[in-house]
């Protein structure tokens, strides 16, 4: 039998959030991970401060960007890998009263640190942008696939992840006290992404889901360092590669990409790309959304040492490390979480 303070069940980007409170503070755990989910390793990894669709800001962003680019910063200091690129990203406009809107957005206090008020001729060839660009400020891109891959890495070399199925029926609930195989844990943390739909403890949680899908492209010509968002985001990831993302689907809940999925991406990106270039991956995972598009975190409403962290949706990124720090608090220094991230708003 093995004692620890914590199980964490995924490790995606809110479980590695987790995790940093717990090694932070000094807390003994062991991570499960079955790669059932793939939202953290498919995800472009943008934070992005400003909602670009509509110039809007972003739910408590200054706030979170505080809390997770020193989280990020100490893994890679820790692990001696870096995936906190820091990227130029560039909103297309598409007509005069777009630019006008970005002006207008960028006078208001709360957007005008991130909303540059220059406008940008564009320079490229092959880039199709007769209405030029306004640069978003304080954007940056993490490598989530090398994070996960190289975080998973560190855990195994310390003996905390077991790449295995967490399996619901085999948890032992007695008098408060947990035990799940050969472990004896005092919480339970459960940071599945979209698999919590099968976590009878959870399932109860309401989360959407709404599938994304993404494609790798080489395109020697492009020739481009920084991001560009139009239709669809094109981001370089180095070696004439780009990542071109993403779509949102909020009936298809399996994880295959598909030829819709493909057509609406190629469609897209034609649309202001005017080079050659060759798809040469083509993914698909599930984000972990919630209709009032707030994070789930919460405790049990019965067993008092089982805890859910969910529901960072399409900005994993900037929420998780902000989410993890709020339940950690919540768990070991009885500070009481926000009602409009506690999963008891859904309580009737
Ligand atoms: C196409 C796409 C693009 C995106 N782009 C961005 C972006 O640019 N910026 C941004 O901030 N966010 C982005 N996101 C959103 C971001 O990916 C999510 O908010 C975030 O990854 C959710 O992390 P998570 O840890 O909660 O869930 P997940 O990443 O789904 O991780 C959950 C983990 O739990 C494991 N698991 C589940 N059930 C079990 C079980 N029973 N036993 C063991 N393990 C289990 C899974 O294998 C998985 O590893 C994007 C998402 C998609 C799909």
């Amino acid at each position: 039998m093995k004692q620890v303070d914590y199980i964490i069940v995924g490790c995606g980007l809110a479980s590695i959030a987790f995790c940093e409170q717990l090694r932070a503070n000094h807390k003994s755990f062991m991570v499960y991970d079955d790669n059932s989910q793939k939202s953290s390793l498919v995800a472009a990894g943008l934070y992005n401060p400003v909602v670009l669709k509509r110039f809007s800001d972003v739910w408590k962003a200054k706030e979170q960007l505080e809390i997770a680019l020193p989280v990020y910063n100490k893994i890679e200091a820790d692990l001696g890998v870096k995936f906190d690129h820091k990227l130029q990203l560039l909103r297309r406009f598409t007509s005069i009263e777009e630019q006008n809107l970005w002006f207008n957005a960028a006078d208001k206090p709360s957007l005008e640190p991130y909303l540059s008020i220059q406008l940008l001729k564009n320079t490229h060839d092959c880039i199709d942008a007769p209405y030029g660009f306004g640069e978003v400020l304080h954007t940056g891109r993490l490598d989530t696939e090398n994070l996960i891959k190289s975080y998973k890495f560190f855990l195994k070399e310390k003996d905390t992840l077991k790449e295995e199925q967490f399996q619901y029926h085999k948890l032992q609930i007695e008098r408060g006290s947990l035990k799940y195989n050969e472990i004896i844990p005092k919480q339970i943390v459960f940071a599945e992404g979209f698999g919590v739909k099968k976590n009878p403890f959870f399932s109860h949680i309401p989360l959407n889901g709404t599938k994304g899908e993404v494609l790798i492209i080489q395109a020697p010509d492009l020739q481009i360092d920084f991001g560009v968002k139009s239709s669809v985001f094109i981001i370089p990831i180095g070696n004439n590669k780009y990542y071109v993302g993403a779509t949102y689907n909020w009936k298809d809940k399996t994880h295959q990409p598909t030829d819709e999925g493909l057509d609406e991406l190629l469609t897209k990106l034609k649309t202001f790309i005017k080079c050659d270039f060759e798809v040469i991956r083509h993914e698909a995972g599930i984000r972990p959304t919630v209709k009032d598009r707030r994070p789930l975190v919460g405790r049990h409403p019965k067993s008092q040492n089982l805890y859910v962290l969910n529901g960072l949706g399409t900005r994993g990124v900037m929420i998780a490390p902000y989410v993890a720090e709020k339940l950690f608090n919540f768990i070991e220094n009885d500070k009481p979480l926000d009602f409009e991230i506690n999963i008891e708003r859904f309580k009737h």
